[in-house]
């Protein structure tokens, strides 16, 4: 099974059978194999290219630079995640990548940073301001992609257009850079471990290194072979809950790069409020299906999902 092509322009074409027969290909993506390439998604080729310039100088600063910023002194999970901190895969080995996080920034006294301290917050900024200009802008871009696709995916499951875009007043999307360094060729090549994405969708941006795999339905391990300017996108455990299993959050893994490669990639993981109530959405649950998952605050379910691959997060949780 390879991985499908959805061009979001069409998604919003003027034209209702081309807009249709988009929609209907990117619903079929989604109940089938959970992955697509996205193309023409409106962002600017150069600000994709900024991006990666800039991750590759924010990673290439000394390690007690970053260490300034380490996620493990932030409660809300943001900022620099060194080698080592993360494990996808429960029972293998570390991931063999370098992180940055950030999301929207909530000053401490918005009364969701009380209530949810470990989700919402103030971000840990890099220190040079043309790295965090370049992160805005990438964050505002990609979150109107996710806004078209999510408004997509309600047609597709014939729910009110603003069905899904609606529980993002207050959410905490995270824009994540990462890193893969060259690893020591008698290593492990485990890059990222092979995991479900724990939100609704993921958007990603990747350079044209390779290495990222889904697994199809067979359980082999295919390719995302880069395409440029071209997204992958992919289905998380939350919409899969959301439509009671009729949407795929399929496992996927980084082979991490070969000796001489440093890879950089941008996954942008589309999270709604905290306290969006997902229960199985009126269109897939029928007499024959009925719903399967008791309804649950998105917060709650994403945060239970960190404190199982982080090391410092289980260490304050035990
Ligand atoms: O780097 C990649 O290509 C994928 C990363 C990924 O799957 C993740 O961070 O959830
Ligand atoms: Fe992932």
């Amino acid at each position: 099974m390879s991985i499908p092509l959805i061009d979001l322009s069409k998604l919003t074409h003027e034209s209702e059978s081309v807009r249709q027969t988009e929609i209907n290909a990117l619903d079929k993506a989604c109940r089938e194999i959970g992955f697509f390439y996205l193309i023409n998604t409106g962002i600017p080729t150069e600000l994709m290219s900024a991006l990666m310039r800039e991750a590759k100088r924010f990673f290439n600063q000394p390690q007690e630079v970053k260490n300034r910023i380490d996620i493990k002194n932030s409660i809300n999970h943001r900022g620099y995640g060194n080698i080592g901190e993360e494990q996808l895969d429960e029972i293998g080995h570390a991931d063999w990548k370098e992180t940055f996080d950030m999301a929207l920034d909530f000053p401490k006294e918005h009364p969701l940073v009380a209530k949810y301290p470990t989700m919402y917050g103030p971000n840990q900024n890099p220190s040079d301001p043309t790295t965090v200009e370049v992160l805005q802008e990438y964050y505002v871009q990609a979150f109107q992609v996710a806004q078209t696709l999510l408004t997509a995916m309600a047609q597709a499951l014939s729910l009110d257009d603003d069905f899904f875009t609606r529980c993002f007043k207050d959410h905490v999307t995270v824009l994540r850079m990462i890193h893969y360094p060259p690893r020591p060729a008698s290593d492990h090549d485990n890059g990222a471990g092979a995991h479900t994405d724990y939100g609704c969708v993921t958007l990603l941006l990747q350079d044209q290194v390779g290495g990222l795999q889904v697994k199809n339905r067979k359980g082999e391990w295919v390719d995302a072979t880069p395409i440029a300017d071209a997204l992958v996108v992919n289905i998380g455990d939350l919409m899969q809950r959301w439509t009671n299993d009729e949407y795929v959050s399929t496992a996927h893994r980084v082979r991490a790069s070969l000796p001489d490669a440093h890879r950089y990639s941008f996954p942008f993981f589309v999270e709604p409020d905290y306290e969006t109530v997902v229960a199985c959405v009126p269109s897939c649950a029928t007499t024959e299906s009925p719903a399967k998952y008791a309804a649950i605050l998105s917060g709650d379910w994403i945060q239970s999902r960190f404190d199982a691959t982080y090391a410092y997060r289980e260490k304050e949780s035990a």
